[in-house]
């Protein structure tokens, strides 16, 4: 659906994206993530036009994005719904106003642009809210009127660009399910921009992390995550007291592990005694992962890994208590 090959883009002296390359194919959420300034937003807006590129190439669903003319773009756009993190709602207009404001634009006819919004409206919850003002609403129901209003035309793609920043955790979880309703249900394909993990793990099928304009890792979010590499490692952060002394491993349990008693065989088979720093259970998308963080005395530790090798865990062993 989207193919970046080698996509380079600056700001004035300032190279802001070097070497893009990545594909969205038809179905994926795609989860793009980094600090602040990494290009996120930047990436995002050059996949439907909103800023130009120089090097490289962009096509969406087989053209060229850079070679459209203005009306091939308002085209391009109404395929590619957008939502944001501040809404970008009319706070004035009420629900129902917010929602039809594209078909009009579009010139739908008044009764089928109310049917689809009235679709629309049960679709994202808010039918009982039509005739409320946008400014009397929570940040979650304004996102809910934002994804309205960007699935409106039926776009097969939807582009978030943070939008769950400014939501609380509980409304960033119930905004990620309807994120991920509408990919399965109606198909469409999401590309997301976050700095959070969170959304990565729960909706993303692929993810790449961008770091000073470059790709620096991607892949599969579940592999990403059993393995993580030093660049997603700068992105999580586990809240755990580090014990000073010993060393601490952190085990990754995919689903199929999950249940083994593999530590208990672990101490059993090796006669070491260990304690627990921490544990977790995360769902990604459809599945979910466990992760144990556990201490060990220094000498323990060669045959501890060798062992973890030869049972095929996933593991780390922590540094600086990250
Ligand atoms: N219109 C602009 N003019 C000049 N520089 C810009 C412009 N927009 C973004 N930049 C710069 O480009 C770099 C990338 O910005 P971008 O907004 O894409 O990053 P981001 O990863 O989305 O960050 P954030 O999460 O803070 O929005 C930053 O250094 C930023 O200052």
């Amino acid at each position: 659906m989207i193919e970046i090959h080698d996509l380079g883009k600056y700001y004035g002296e300032q190279k802001v994206l070097s070497d893009i390359s990545l594909e969205v194919r038809k179905g994926d959420v795609f989860g793009i993530v980094g600090h602040s300034g990494a290009g996120k937003s930047t990436l995002l807006r050059c996949m439907n036009g909103l800023e130009s590129y120089g090097g490289g190439s962009v096509r969406v669903k087989g053209k060229e994005v850079k070679e459209l003319g203005e009306r091939e773009l308002k085209l391009l756009r109404r395929d590619m719904g957008m939502i944001f993190q501040n809404f970008n709602l009319m706070n004035r207009k009420d629900v129902f106003e917010n929602i039809l404001f594209p078909l009009k634009v579009w010139g739908t006819p008044k009764a089928d642009a109310e049917k689809r919004a009235d679709e629309l409206l049960e679709l994202v919850g808010l039918t009982g809210k039509k005739h409320e003002k946008v400014r009397d609403l929570s940040g979650g129901q304004k996102q809910r009127v934002g994804i309205a209003r960007a699935l409106a035309l039926n776009p097969e793609i939807l582009l978030c660009d943070e939008a769950t920043s400014a939501l609380d955790p509980k409304t960033t979880i119930s905004i990620l399910e309807l994120l991920m309703d509408i990919n399965k249900k109606l198909d469409v394909t999401i590309v997301v921009v976050t700095h959070q993990m969170e959304v990565v793990k729960m909706i993303c099928n692929k993810v790449i992390i961008l770091d000073g304009g470059k790709i620096v890792a991607s892949g599969d979010t579940e592999k990403l995550f059993l393995a993580p590499g030093p660049e997603l490692r700068k992105l999580i952060t586990d809240d755990y007291a580090v014990i000073p002394s010993g060393i601490n491993i952190r085990l990754m349990f995919p689903r199929e592990v999950a249940n083994e008693g593999i530590i208990a065989n672990m101490a059993r088979e090796l006669d070491v005694k260990f304690s627990i720093v921490g544990g977790r259970i995360e769902r990604y998308r459809d599945t979910v992962m466990g992760f144990l963080i556990i201490n060990v005395a220094d000498g323990d530790v060669p045959k501890i890994e060798k062992w973890l090798g030869e049972n095929n865990m996933y593991w780390e062993v922590m540094k600086n208590g990250q």
